[in-house]
């Protein structure tokens, strides 16, 4: 097989696994920036070029779209789509993740648990909102942040009511959230593959931080999820139509309550915490993937031709 990795550094921890990981399955791998492909439609022959050269003989596509390029980077993601090459993370599932807003509203209806959040663009009924989530301590969130930047913890009314204001002012859009406050500063990401959590990890933030993401300095340890919890990460990741997937939560007093689901998760946490082979998993979900699709095709052709 040749997969392609769709990433914009071949050097980045994830990326390089992967390719390692490929290479040792017997596959051939290509590290391809998606900023750097031109994506060329025309009746019956959609197509990519990389760089001046048409891309031919790919049989399976590894997205790692980094947040600040989704728009371009799903758009390339679905090109190999609209040329019928498997992609392990789908375009739709990817945009859908990307939007906090989007996410907690299908989440909400598949029936999982998650921080109490409202997202309003009326400034005027502050108290409301604050009111709505419990009140002090609370969460305000910017929309677009990613590792952390962005999260605000409002400890009083005071402080809840002139964050909300300041960020409505700055025509920025937030959500604001009920603060889980018995999480202590940690948060579990439960890594799923294929229907299956195949690794998961605590993170915790350093002390005196209540955001747990390691670019803010947190540190990671194995744990072991109880069922409630697998299941949340599998609920979570199914609704988001995700068969690769970083599912953050929260242990609360009321089980565990869903964050965000990443779709491009990084691997070296999680690889490091479980001292698992998490890549190589993720590949042999590819495989598995690229057989049935060959398997369904020669079926198709048998019937046709038998008929
Ligand atoms: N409602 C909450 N109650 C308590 N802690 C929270 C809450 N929301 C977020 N946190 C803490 O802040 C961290 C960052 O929040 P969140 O994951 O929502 O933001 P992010 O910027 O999208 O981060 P990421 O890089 O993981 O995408 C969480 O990992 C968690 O530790
Ligand atoms: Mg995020
Ligand atoms: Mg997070």
């Amino acid at each position: 097989m040749h997969i392609v990795v769709l990433s914009r550094n071949s050097k980045l921890y994830s990326t390089s696994r992967l390719v390692e990981t490929i290479e040792e399955s017997g596959h051939e791998a290509t590290v391809l920036d998606h900023l750097k492909c031109d994506l060329v439609s025309e009746k019956d022959n959609p197509s990519i070029y990389y760089r001046g050269t048409k891309i031919e003989g790919v049989d399976a596509v590894i997205p790692r779209i980094g947040a600040s390029v989704t728009f371009y980077g799903s758009a390339v993601v679905r090109q190999f789509e609209m040329m019928k090459i498997f992609t392990a993370v789908e375009s739709q599932a990817l945009v859908r993740s990307r939007d906090k807003l989007r996410s907690l509203q299908i989440l909400a209806r598949a029936g999982v648990g998650m921080p109490k959040t409202v997202f309003t663009n009326y400034s005027s009924e502050v108290k409301k909102v604050i009111a709505s989530v419990g009140g002090p301590p609370l969460i305000v969130k910017l929309l677009e942040g990613t590792q952390g930047v962005g999260v605000v913890l409002a400890p009083t009314q005071k402080a809840a009511e002139s964050i909300i204001q300041a960020f409505h002012s700055m025509k920025a859009r937030v959500i604001v959230q009920e603060f889980i406050e018995e999480a202590k500063g940690e948060d579990i990401r439960a890594f799923v593959v294929d229907g299956k959590v195949v690794g998961a990890m605590k993170r915790k933030g350093k002390d005196g931080e209540f955001r747990s993401n390691v670019h803010r300095g947190g540190s990671v340890e194995l744990i072991k999820l109880n069922k409630q919890q697998r299941k949340a990460a599998l609920v979570a990741a199914r609704s988001m139509g995700l068969s690769i997937a970083g599912v953050d939560m929260l242990q609360s007093d009321r089980g565990p309550l869903i964050l965000e689901v990443n779709s491009s998760p990084g691997l070296e946490g999680i690889e490091r915490a479980t001292q698992k082979d998490i890549a190589g998993q993720i590949i042999r979900f590819i495989e598995k993937k690229v057989q049935q699709q060959r398997d369904n095709k020669s079926t198709r052709r048998k019937i046709k031709s038998d008929a």
